[in-house]
């Protein structure tokens, strides 16, 4: 397995350009099953999770096939094709590799009128249940099976005939697996307090252009008329929020002065606030977001919270920034019970932040230095990247396929910035 090592201490600057968000591609590519016709999706990263999903999408009988990208281009062309589909089951073997394959069930199920998926269990994050998907499904019409590890999904004769879900907490998955069912549902469907992070908003975006009629877009309600029959589209995946606000801190923790090309102040209003909280300069630009910082970080107080708050996915990578702040941060995580595993390896590295429950005190401190440091999900690896370039010497980062699962092509991007990274065999 490969290792990222990083030589810190070098003040990042230029420009790096923003990739196709994952957590919007791993919604869109499903939309496949959706249509005979064929899904055309432009500007999808280079990311294993992307692999694994195609891989999974070709053994339900998708064709799937990448156009003219070269190999120093970020991001590519992948056009899908369901004409006919040859398997309604996504076997545990790749659904363990990638959770997002759940996001198959509510299309399927529309599609072909039943649907069966491994169950996706916990991760290292934390205990992730699927069962506010289920309920939406049931509420739409759908009988639920749990058997030997497997859901399985059966619409009535005829299809589903659509119906109305409240979700008691708010889910991202969840509600986007209701859209994907109802858009061919026979009746109308009505979601209350629907996830609304600006991936659901690309893949409202992305229905309505293969002919879907969905209210209420960008809100937490939402209305979706079932349709007899959706088509094809070509659709552009939007730039990741994340990757953006990760390049951020790891700009911000060097003093540097970067432009994140293609990022997009609407989809991070929480997170340039808690970076202009901490005293860092955010100004929308022509092409993006211009980071500058001249002075000393300060340090900030938030919960994470599901959008328009602060991302639980930046959560990791904010606080790596922070270890460096003059002052104490206090940082709350509302969404998963287990994300804090990046704090003793950054701690390793010389932060002092302390845990209890939920909360996270993050002590400023002036120096951090090099060390060996495993990481152990996507997030916490990008957090120890982070401190790595503002340590003193060498880290060597661990794990590395974590980070292959969600930033594309790391160590060039920050290389293009001006780091000192390279990745090495283990
Ligand atoms: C591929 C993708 O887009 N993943 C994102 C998605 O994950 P994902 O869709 O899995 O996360 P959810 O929004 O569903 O989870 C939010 C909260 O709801 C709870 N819950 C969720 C579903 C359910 O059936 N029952 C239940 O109780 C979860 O345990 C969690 O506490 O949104 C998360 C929250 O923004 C992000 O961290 C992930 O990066
Ligand atoms: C938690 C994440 O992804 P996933 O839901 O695919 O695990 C993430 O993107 O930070």
């Amino acid at each position: 397995m490969d290792k990222i090592i990083i030589r810190g201490g070098r003040r990042l600057s230029g420009t790096v350009p923003v990739s196709g968000a994952k957590n919007a591609a791993l919604t869109l590519l499903p939309c496949a099953l959706l249509t005979e016709e064929p899904l055309t999706l432009r500007n999808l990263p280079r990311l294993a999770d992307i692999d694994s999903f195609q891989h999974l999408l070709n053994q339900f009988g998708i064709s799937t096939a990448i156009a003219g990208a070269r190999p120093e281009d970020f991001g590519r062309v992948m056009t899908l094709q369901a004409t006919r589909l040859t398997s309604t089951v996504a076997p545990y073997d790749l659904v363990r590799k990638m959770r997002a394959s759940i996001l198959v069930l509510g299309p399927m199920l529309a599609r072909a009128g039943e649907a069966t998926v491994s169950l996706p269990g916990g991760c290292a994050i934390g205990n992730r249940p699927i069962d506010l998907h289920l309920k939406a499904l049931e509420a739409f019409g759908a009988r639920i099976e749990l058997a030997s590890g497997y859901v399985r999904a059966i619409a009535p004769d005829g299809g589903l005939p659509g119906g109305s879900y409240t979700f008691p907490v708010v889910s991202v998955g969840a509600t986007e697996n209701a859209l994907m069912a109802a858009v061919l549902a026979k009746g109308t469907s009505t979601l209350h307090n629907a996830a609304r992070e600006p991936e659901i908003v690309d893949l409202c975006n992305l229905l309505v252009a293969m002919g879907a009629e969905i209210e209420g877009i960008g809100s937490s309600d939402l209305t979706i008329h079932g349709v007899s029959r959706l088509h094809g589209a070509t659709y552009m995946v939007m730039p990741d929020r994340i990757e953006a606000g990760s390049y951020a801190c790891a700009a911000a923790i060097t003093g540097g002065d970067v432009l994140l090309a293609g990022a997009r102040m609407e989809d991070m209003a929480s997170t340039v606030q808690a970076l202009r909280d901490a005293g860092v300069h955010v100004e929308e630009v022509r092409g993006g977001l211009q980071i500058t910082t001249d002075g000393p970080l300060r340090p900030v107080t938030l919960s994470t919270a599901p959008f328009p708050g602060f991302p639980t996915d930046m959560q990791a990578q904010l606080m790596a920034m922070l270890c460096m702040a003059e002052g104490s941060s206090v940082l709350t995580e509302t969404i998963f019970e287990n994300r804090y595993m990046h704090v003793p390896e950054l701690n390793r590295m010389g932060a002092r932040i302390e845990t209890k429950g939920r909360t996270a005190v993050v002590h400023g401190v002036k120096k951090m230095t090099g060390a060996d440091v495993m990481a152990t999900d996507l997030r916490a690896s990008m957090s120890l990247i982070i401190a790595g370039l503002a340590a003193e010497g060498e880290t060597r980062v661990h794990r590395v396929y974590h980070l292959d699962r969600g930033y594309e092509r790391l160590e060039e991007k920050l290389s293009l910035i001006g780091a000192d990274v390279e990745r090495a065999g283990d």
